[in-house]
């Protein structure tokens, strides 16, 4: 199973995450969120990072001008949208994307699979009114057994316990986890993070 590890804020903490067998790591460049890391701390982490694992910053809501800084200084792969951004919006960036859906019964994934065709991939999350993401909730994941074109990247609450069931039931195409491999926010666990991976490859 592919996965990615989301909200380092910590170079050796990246750097011993990455050397396991993971596929891409986050950096949170939304500054309401614990795990926001600011440009400085991104360029660090990037530079340290091994070959072959996908660089992805996410954002929400963000103004344009603020991607390209970031774009401009921090060597990324791939740009995770976490908000309301608009199809157009995420495609303007000529990088590959990704854009979460905050699932309840009534998201129609069909619907945003089409809108957002642009996409390298979907990415449900949980919705909260509260909180666009890292949450540490999963939502009924009944509701992602969709036949869809583009890949689905399941998120939301995952942790060592959860991860063997939702990849069961999902059949996604990869598996994004923040709190769930978590001492406190921000840091994560390496055995939580062995852990994890373990059971995800079951
Ligand atoms: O990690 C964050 O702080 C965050 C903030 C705002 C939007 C998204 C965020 N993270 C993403 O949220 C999901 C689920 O996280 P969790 O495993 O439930 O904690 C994941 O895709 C993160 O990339």
């Amino acid at each position: 199973m592919r996965i990615k590890i989301c909200g380092f804020t910590s170079v050796d903490n990246a750097n011993q995450a990455a050397m396991l067998d993971i596929d891409a790591i986050g950096l949170v460049f939304y500054d309401k969120s614990p795990r926001y890391v600011n440009v400085g701390t991104a360029i660090d982490i990037v530079n340290v990072l091994p070959p072959f694992v996908n660089r992805v910053g996410l954002f929400v809501n963000s103004d344009s001008n603020f991607i390209d800084k970031v774009l401009c200084k921090v060597p990324l792969d791939t740009l995770q949208f976490h908000g309301d951004e608009p199809a157009h919006e995420c495609a303007q960036y000529t990088m590959p994307f990704i854009k979460a859906l905050h699932m309840n019964v009534q998201t129609n994934i069909k619907k945003m699979a089409d809108e957002y065709h642009q996409a390298s991939g979907l990415l449900l999350d949980v919705f909260n009114k509260d909180i666009y993401g890292g949450t540490g909730e999963n939502f009924d994941w009944r509701l992602a057994r969709v036949d869809i074109n583009l890949p689905i990247i399941l998120a939301g609450g995952l942790n060592s316990n959860t991860v063997d069931n939702a990849i069961n039931q999902v059949h996604p195409y990869a598996v994004d986890v923040s709190s769930g491999v978590e001492s406190e926010k921000g840091i994560k666990d390496i055995n939580k993070i062995k852990q994890f991976i373990q059971k995800a490859n079951l």
